[in-house]
């Protein structure tokens, strides 16, 4: 039987205990059986400044992820060219697995703006997307995506933390420990990161 994978993309720069759990409800409370978190080089849509390498990221997703047998690091993007689209990551992912079957993960907020991403329409066409709830920042607003019947809602925790708030924090010598898995935080303060 083939393999189902829930993609999680993301900058991941860096992982926090949001990412993660989300990453572990969705692969404990849906039909996947495994989640990659898809360390992203450099996402169409964001500029480059204040990002890690890569290879930092990754690092810390690994250390995010130790001991979670069902998630993986993936590091498959770091070869492809940028800015990395992900359209053209799910060719080269079904080409190169074809005994898997990939569907994506997608916070309800990337969902308002994925109209923006590349052939936008081939994806949603062609795979599903595994959906979760973000606080919206307009209740009101309506995304036509949702009624699609390749996007699955998978009820999962909202917690309103961001890569953002802990690197200005991180900045100004704020203690944010609890926001991150306890290796990750291990490294950005041995390696300097953020200050
Ligand atoms: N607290 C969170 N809960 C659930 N999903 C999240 C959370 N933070 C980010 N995500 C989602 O996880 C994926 C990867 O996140 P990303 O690396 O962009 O982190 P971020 O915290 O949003 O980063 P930044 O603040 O640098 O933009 C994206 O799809 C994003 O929408
Ligand atoms: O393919 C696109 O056009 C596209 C547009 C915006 C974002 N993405 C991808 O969405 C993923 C999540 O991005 P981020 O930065 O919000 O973590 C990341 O892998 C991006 O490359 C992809």
């Amino acid at each position: 039987m083939k393999k189902k994978i829930g993609l999680y993309f993301g900058t991941f720069n860096p992982i926090h205990v949001g990412h993660l759990a989300i990453a572990n409800h969705m692969v404990e409370f849906s039909d996947l059986d495994e989640v990659w978190l898809v360390v992203t080089p450099h996402n169409p849509l964001k500029k480059k400044s204040t990002l890690l390498d890569n290879h930092h990221r990754l690092e810390l997703v690994y250390r995010a992820t130790e001991g979670y047998d069902k998630l993986k690091p993936s590091d498959i993007e770091f070869g492809l060219p940028q800015p990395n689209y992900t359209v053209n990551t799910l060719v080269y992912l079904k080409e190169k697995y074809p005994d898997n079957y990939f569907a994506l993960i997608m916070g309800e907020d990337n969902l308002l703006n994925f109209h923006k991403w590349k052939n936008h329409d081939i994806i949603l066409a062609e795979n599903d997307i595994y959906v979760y709830p973000r606080v919206k920042k307009n209740e009101n607003t309506q995304n036509s995506f949702e009624a699609h019947p390749n996007v699955k809602k998978v009820e999962a925790p909202i917690m309103e933390i961001s890569s953002t708030f802990i690197r200005k924090a991180i900045a100004a010598q704020k203690n944010i420990k609890p926001l991150l898995n306890n290796k990750v935080w291990e490294y950005i303060d041995l390696m300097n990161f953020y200050k």
